[in-house]
């Protein structure tokens, strides 16, 4: 029987759901992708209007319906909520979680002078661009990278900022021209991650597809994904979280893996940023998501997101 994997058709979509194929082809799996069209793929307007899930709903249709068996979603993009029929089954070794700029000139961000265009949609690269103070002028941004990308070629734009991991996997990296440390500009939760969902009753591809997964990176993202869920902000949230494990050493000298998240919370006009870090144990990530999520909400998270 061969594994049919959903995916959009954009080339990021095909392009990191081929990878999957490859890997279980390579395992001994015969797989083959199959493309499903979403809402986001149809409209151009900014997904804050169009809804939480507009990439992911007709895949997970798909997956209901049997149609397909595995979908393969750019983890960044699936609603917190989960769904009560299918499971993640694995979140594979995650890449660059940056978010990058690409502007003309080969220009990074502070060669750009005050009223320098910037296209991004996402109210989080919006709001926290504008903490900056740089003066940019920040315009609305849709559609697939190759046309984002286009909009500095012809010169429409000055520069876009997108998630770097979308040019290393459509094989464009080369074309940024600054990769953002997170302290200037924190990704989206699970930005860079892959989401590979089937149902949940289809025990023998459940654990086909375990093989895939890596350890770190699921609980990196379910810290991330613990404090959007928590701040019950979604996927157009103005929220910045990233979560790296690291070594740290105890008191005998001994050296141990922890877990540092650190998250954001910053208005659209970017006014107000409200930054917080922790640092906790590995196999209790969504906790730690949870207890950080408290204190932006202690800070006045919930007030900040509102004045969007
Ligand atoms: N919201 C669209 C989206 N979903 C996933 C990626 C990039 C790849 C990733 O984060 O895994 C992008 C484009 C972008 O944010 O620039």
């Amino acid at each position: 029987m061969t594994i049919r994997i959903g995916t959009r058709g954009s080339l990021l979509a095909r392009t990191q759901s081929g990878v999957i194929r490859d890997q279980l082809i390579a395992a001994g799996h015969p797989a083959e992708l199959v493309i499903v069209t979403t809402a986001g793929d149809l409209s151009a307007a900014p997904v804050a209007e169009i809804g939480v899930g507009v990439f992911t709903t007709a895949i997970r249709n798909a997956l209901h319906a049997g149609e397909i068996d595995v979908a393969v979603h750019s983890y960044k993009d699936l609603p917190t909520a989960p769904d009560p029929v299918l499971t993640i089954a694995a979140v594979p070794p995650r890449e660059d979680s940056r978010d990058a700029l690409v502007a003309s000139g080969g220009r990074v961000l502070g060669e750009l002078p005050p009223g320098s265009t910037v296209g991004t949609s996402a109210p989080r690269r919006a709001a926290q661009l504008n903490a900056l103070g740089l003066g940019l002028e920040i315009r609305p941004l849709r559609g697939n990278l190759d046309s984002r990308l286009g909009k500095v070629a012809s010169g429409e734009l000055d520069a876009v900022v997108v998630a770097r991991a979308g040019l290393v996997r459509i094989g464009r990296a080369d074309e940024v021209t600054e990769a953002f440390d997170p302290v200037v500009l924190l990704p989206a939760p699970a930005q860079g991650a892959l989401a590979v969902e089937c149902r949940s009753d289809d025990a023998e591809l459940v654990s086909i597809l375990a093989e895939l997964d890596d350890a770190p990176t699921r609980a990196a993202v379910d810290a991330e994904r613990a404090v959007l869920a928590a701040l019950e902000a979604g996927c157009t949230a103005p929220v910045g979280a990233i979560a790296e494990v690291v070594e740290s050493i105890d008191d005998d000298g001994r050296i141990f893996t922890e877990l540092s998240l650190r998250a954001a919370v910053a208005a659209e006009d970017g006014s107000e940023v409200i930054r917080s870090s922790v640092v906790g144990p590995v196999d209790n990530a969504a906790a730690l998501g949870r207890e950080l999520a408290a204190e932006l909400l202690d800070r006045g998270a919930a007030e900040v997101m509102r004045s969007r």
